[in-house]
């Protein structure tokens, strides 16, 4: 049997609702082709993960899907439509929310205040009602997302303090809060596990579970193979720009293309082969 790509193109799927694709990105720097031709779908209630080695060309496809960095050929769409021009302020008022590799949060500000940023973020509405007159259901509903991130990134014992003070694996988490305060129904995550011990790791693995039962799109580029393989319901292989191999853990943790691009020198460096269900 031949596992690769058991995962429709991204041109197979329907337009559904909150379903990002891209198809055929190809971004280059000078004669490098970072991203070569790549074809993928990010479909709601689900993880999906992008690894490779490094200079794969993960963090650039990355950019290109967050809106950071321009394809130089391909399409991305959101709900069927063609988002592939819209700089990243745009595409957050649409649903598309991402965090950073690292972490870019308010130090001197509360956390609840840092989750608020991310919040009004989003709100373009808001300040166009606060404009209006209606300061009262836009803060409102700022407060009501606010809370509602607070209590998902289970923040809300910490929302008071500074955020200055937390130590990195809490950070991680105020960064994902943030995201989650735009009420996003797509979740771009560069690397959410760097800097996490296990104990963090864990729990971030069960918060993307829960983001996803709850109907996000999560998409995450990722170095730790036990976060990946242990949530994701999707994998994505990328070398040198392209997709090598995609599809479940398990089709992938078997596919010859994703073990030579990656799994296994990976194992062969001392880290440790994903097992099967991941840890
Ligand atoms: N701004 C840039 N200018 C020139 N080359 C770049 C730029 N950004 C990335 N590259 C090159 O594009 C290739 C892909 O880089 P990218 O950072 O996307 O890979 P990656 O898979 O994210 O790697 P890593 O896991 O190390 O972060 C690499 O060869 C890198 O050197």
């Amino acid at each position: 049997m031949s596992p690769r790509h058991v995962v429709p193109a991204a041109t197979e799927t329907p337009p559904g609702p909150d379903v990002l694709t891209a198809h055929g990105l190809v971004r280059h720097f000078g004669g490098l082709r970072a991203v070569d031709g790549v074809d993928l779908t990010v479909p709601p209630r689900q993880v999906t993960a992008v690894i490779g080695p490094n200079g794969a060309g993960k963090s650039t496809l990355f950019h290109c899907l967050a809106g950071a960095q321009r394809p130089d050929e391909g399409r991305i769409r959101f709900r069927g439509r063609d988002i592939t021009r819209l700089p990243d302020h745009r595409r957050a008022r649409l649903g598309i929310a991402r965090t950073f590799q690292v972490v870019s949060v308010f130090p001197s500000l509360t956390v609840a205040d840092n989750l608020r940023v991310g919040a009004e973020n989003r709100a373009g509405a808001s300040a166009a009602a606060r404009l209006l007159g209606l300061p009262d259901a836009a803060g409102g509903r700022t407060r009501q997302a606010v809370e509602r991130a607070l209590e998902l990134a289970e923040l809300t014992d910490v929302a008071d303090v500074p955020a200055g003070r937390l130590p990195t694996g809490t950070l991680r988490l105020v960064e994902l809060g943030r995201a989650l305060a735009a009420d996003p129904s797509v979740l771009l995550l560069d690397e959410p596990a760097s800097g996490l011990d296990d104990a963090e790791t864990a729990r971030m693995r069960a918060l993307l579970r829960r983001l996803a039962g709850e109907g996000l799109a999560v998409l995450l580029v990722e170095h730790d193979m036990e976060l990946v393989f242990g949530v994701a319901d999707t994998v994505y292989v990328m070398a040198a720009g392209r997709v090598v191999a995609s599809g479940t853990p398990d089709a992938v943790r078997d596919d010859p293309a994703a073990r030579a691009a990656y799994l296994d020198p990976l194992a062969g460096d001392g880290e440790p082969a994903p097992g099967p269900g991941g840890s």
